[in-house]
Formats: structure tokens, sequence, C-alpha cells
């Protein structure tokens, strides 16, 4: 892949996809603008986790993808649009529906018609494997049924059919990835592996909530190689392309290997107040990834036990930094 000399904005830069996909950029030779969310704090998100000398290599921006204006001050110079910025807890969803319709709908239409006014030349979506629902068919490809069983879901199937219409009706040149589920470093400990290191690490108990969803794991760095691939490859303009590994595993698996590979042994329980509502829980994700491998020439290559070594590695070493009160469900 050669991204030197492209100028390349990444929206959501600050988050766990999006740090990982902007230190990738930097790493192939990419000029990038990091685009964060407004913090009075100066907070950088994930980024501030970055090496000084990787840091020293992006150009940041603050702003919201809910604030057209500013999208467009910010896309204008750039070659290429990696839109990842998003609300992404679905609990969340539940308590503030209008925000992920401000956010994930409305900012997308922002970034895509910015790009539709200034020309430019990729715009690379971010959708989710949570657009399909509890699986009606497996393995999962891009042709299955979209159904919005959270107000999360919901806004991504509208952000998606945003980005359609644009390259339907205007030629905007937008391709959608559809990562599966997404681990490693650097991500928050609203998500279950997170959650489940960082307890086997401070509790005495594993407190969970439903454990036999199955969920597809995709290793971050292979996600955002997917990325990647994506904001180059020729010819994709219009397409989707999940983003997953084709396997499939339920969360109470995921906690037992998890505390076999930490060596550690303590009880698993489940507290109910984790527990979605029955018919918003998505109970079984798994990707047929065949069209990215395809259109994309994207295979992810980091086996379930390293990227789960690496991550609980990643977080005895910054334990300190994921507070109690911070499990999400
Ligand atoms: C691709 C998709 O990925 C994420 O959505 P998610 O699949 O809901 O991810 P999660 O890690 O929150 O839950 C996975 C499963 O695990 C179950 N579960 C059990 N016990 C706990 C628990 O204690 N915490 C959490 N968080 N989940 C738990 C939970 O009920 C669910 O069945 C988002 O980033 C979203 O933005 C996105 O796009």
């Amino acid at each position: 892949m050669n991204y030197a000399g492209r100028k390349v904005l990444v929206t959501g830069a600050g988050g766990f996809i999006g740090s990982h996909l902007t230190e990738a950029l930097v790493r192939e030779g990419a000029s990038v603008t990091a685009m964060v969310r407004y913090n009075s704090s100066g907070d950088r998100g994930m980024l501030a986790q970055l090496a000084p000398e990787m840091r020293a290599e992006i150009k940041i921006v603050s702003g919201t993808v809910d604030d057209s204006d500013f999208v467009m001050s910010a896309v204008a110079g750039h070659d290429i649009v990696f839109h990842l910025a998003a609300l992404i807890a679905i609990p969340y969803s539940y308590l503030a529906p209008r925000s992920y319709v401000r956010t994930n709908v409305e900012g997308t239409l922002n970034v895509l018609e910015a790009a539709r006014r200034l020309g430019t030349s990729r715009v690379v979506h971010t959708s989710t494997s949570e657009v399909y629902g509890t699986a009606l068919r497996t393995p999962i490809d891009e042709d299955h049924p979209l159904q919005g069983q959270s107000p999360y879901s919901a806004s991504k199937i509208g952000a998606d059919k945003i980005a359609e219409s644009y390259h339907r009706s205007f030629g905007v040149p937008v391709t959608t990835v559809r990562p599966f589920n997404t681990y490693g470093p650097r991500q928050s400990n609203r998500a279950f592996i997170p959650t489940i290191i960082s307890q086997a690490l401070s509790r005495d108990t594993i407190m969970l909530g439903a454990l036999d969803p199955e969920r597809d794991m995709t290793f971050v760095t292979d996600t955002a190689a997917g990325f990647l691939r994506a904001g180059l490859a020729e010819g994709v303009e219009g397409e989707t392309c999940n983003l997953g590994c084709g396997e499939t595993h339920s969360i109470g698996w995921f906690a037992e290997r998890i505390l076999a590979l930490m060596g550690v042994d303590k009880p698993i329980r489940v507290d109910s107040a984790r527990i979605r509502p029955a018919a918003s829980e998505v109970k079984k994700l798994i990707s047929d990834n065949s069209r990215a491998k395809a259109r994309l020439g994207w295979e992810p290559t980091t086996s379930l036990d390293d990227g789960l070594n690496a991550t609980i590695d990643y977080l005895r070493e910054n334990i300190e930094s994921y507070r109690s009160d911070e499990y999400g469900v």
C-alpha cells in the first residue's frame, strides 16, 4: 500500500480503532490529520497513548461531526477521509437515542456532503456488524437483512443508507467497511473483553451480563489493516465489505479462555443489571469475509490467543487507568 504523500483525514481518531488506524497511516507514510471531539481539557483520547515521536507526526483538529461547518473545514485539503466518529455504546443508545441519530446519521451526512462539495477522492465509511442484528443465517454476508435491534444499530443502518445514497445519487466515491467486534490494546472498559481482563486483575469474582451471545472477534491491528486497504483499493466505490474473522464463540467461552490464558481461577457470575433487553440483544454474529478477501485483498492475521495475550499484557501495564466503576454493559 502506498500512502506516501496522501493527505488523509481520520474522524474519530481519538477512539479505539481510530487511534490504531491513525498510527498505521503514519507508518504507511500518509500525511494525517486526526479529528478528535472537542474537549476543553485538551484530551486527545487514545492518541495520548501513542509514542511522542508518533504524536509529533499527526496534525490534530478538535471538533465534532455534528457541526457541518467544522466538518467542511476539516475535510478541505484532504484526498481520503476515514470516517469513524460515532457514538458506539449500545446500552447508552437506550437512554439517549436522539444523540445517536444526530452524531451517527447527521454526522455521516455532514462528512459525505463535505466530500461531495469538495470532490474528495475516497471516503471510507465505518459501519458495524450490529446492523445485521441476530444472524438469520450464517456466516453473515453483506446481503444479510439489516435489523435495527437497538437505537445504535438503527442509527448505523441510517448512516450506511445515507452513504449508499450519496454514491448512487451524487457519485461520491464512498466505500463502507463493516467491522465485526474488535478488541485489543486501548479499548475502553465498556466492551466485554477489557471488562473480563480488568476484573480478573482486580476482583475476586468476574461479573458479567449475558454469557450466551456469540461474537466474531477481530484484533484491532487487523481491523485497521482492512481500513487501509479500503482507502486505496480500486473499483470498490459504492461497495460494503465485512471485516471479521469467520469464527464465533460465546461470551462465557471468552471469559473461560481469558482466565486460562491469565492463569487465574475465579468464579464467573451473572449480574442481571448488565443483561440487555432480550429482543434487543444480538445473539449471534459470525462473518463471511470472502468479499473483503476478494475486493480488498484483506485477511486477518492475528490468532485469537495472540490477540488476547497482547490485550492482557496491555491491561496488566495500564490497569491503574481502568477505573473499577467503568465496567460497561
Ligand atoms: C460491533 C459492535 O461491537 C460493540 O457492541 P457489542 O457487541 O454490544 O459489544 P460489547 O463488548 O459491549 O458486548 C458484547 C456481548 O457481550 C455481552 N456482555 C456480557 N457481559 C457484558 C459486560 O459485562 N459488559 C459488556 N460490554 N458486554 C457484556 C453483551 O450483552 C453482548 O452480547 C460496540 O462497540 C458497538 O459499537 C459495535 O459496533
